[in-house]
C-alpha cells in the first residue's frame, strides 16, 4: 500500500451509516472512493455527490448511491486530495481541474478531510502552480488583468498542443507560478474580486482534518488547531 492509498483508505473510515458524502477528485481521492465502494458492498448505507465526472463514474462503478446537489442542503463529510498543504491546513487544489466543484462541496460539508501523501506537505504554499478557473468569454482580458496585478507567470492550461483545457463547468484554467506565497489568505481574497475569475485553488480555513499517507503505508492524522 502506498501513501495515497493508505490516506484514502483511512479517511473512508470516517464515513458512517446515513451520511451524505462529498467525493473528491484525483489519484488519492480515488482510493477513498474505492474503499467506500467496498464498504457499500458490505452494507454501508450512504449517498454521495461527486466533484467531477471522473469521480462520479468511479463511484457509480462501485455502486455508491449518487444524488444531485439540489437534493440536500448540507453534506456530513467531504473527502478530497490536495496539491499542497501547509502547517495550518491551507491548501492549493485544482491540479486535476476540478477546483470549483471541489470548493463548493468542501464548503457545504460539516467536516472536510484532505487526503494526501507526504510529498504534498509544504512549509509555504506556492511551489505548485496555483490553478485559477476563468470564464472563456474575454479570457484574454482576464489573463491581462491577472498579469498586471502580479509579477507571476500565468499560463493557460492546454488539453493538448492545439486545444485549451476545459473544465467540467465549461471554463478555462490558468496555472499561476507565484513561487512562495507570502500571504495565501490575502491572495485568495484578492483573486475573489477579479472579474472573469470564477474560482481559484486556494482553500483557506476550510480543512478540518488532514490524513497524510507515507510510502511505507503508515498514516498520520492532523487536526486543525
Ligand atoms: O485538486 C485536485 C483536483 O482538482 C486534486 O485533489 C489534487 O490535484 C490532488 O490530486 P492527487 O491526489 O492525484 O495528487
Amino acid at each position: 500500500m502506498n501513501g495515497k492509498q493508505a490516506a484514502g483508505y483511512l479517511a473512508a473510515d470516517w464515513v458512517k451509516d446515513g451520511m451524505t458524502v462529498g467525493l473528491g477528485t484525483g489519484s488519492t481521492a480515488y482510493w477513498a472512493i474505492e474503499r467506500l465502494g467496498q464498504r457499500v458492498a458490505e452494507g454501508l448505507l450512504i449517498q454521495a455527490i461527486a466533484t467531477s465526472s471522473a469521480s462520479e463514474e468511479l463511484a457509480r462503478k462501485y455502486h455508491i448511491p449518487m444524488i444531485e446537489a439540489a437534493q440536500v442542503d448540507r453534506l456530513d463529510l467531504a473527502i478530497d486530495g490536495a496539491d499542497e498543504v501547509d502547517h495550518e491546513l491551507q491548501l492549493i487544489k485544482g491540479g486535476g481541474g476540478a477546483l470549483l466543484r471541489e470548493k463548493l462541496v468542501a464548503l457545504q460539508a460539516d467536516h472536510f478531510i484532505v487526503v494526501a501523501d507526504d510529498s504534498k506537505k509544504v512549509d509555504q504554499l506556492g511551489v505548485f502552480k496555483l490553478p485559477i478557473e476563468i470564464v472563456p468569454f474575454s479570457y484574454e482580458w482576464t489573463l491581462r488583468k491577472l498579469r498586471s496585478l502580479y509579477p507571476a507567470d500565468f499560463q493557460l492550461r492546454q488539453q493538448d498542443t492545439n486545444q485549451l483545457y476545459v473544465t467540467d463547468n465549461g471554463n478555462y484554467i490558468v496555472d499561476a507560478a507565484f513561487g512562495r506565497i507570502e500571504d495565501a489568505a490575502l491572495l485568495a481574497q484578492e483573486l475573489d474580486h477579479v472579474t472573469g475569475v470564477v474560482e481559484h485553488g486556494l482553500f483557506i480555513d476550510i480543512t478540518q482534518t488532514l490524513v497524510l499517507g507515507f510510502a511505507d503505508g503508515h498514516t498520520e492524522v492532523i487536526e486543525k488547531k
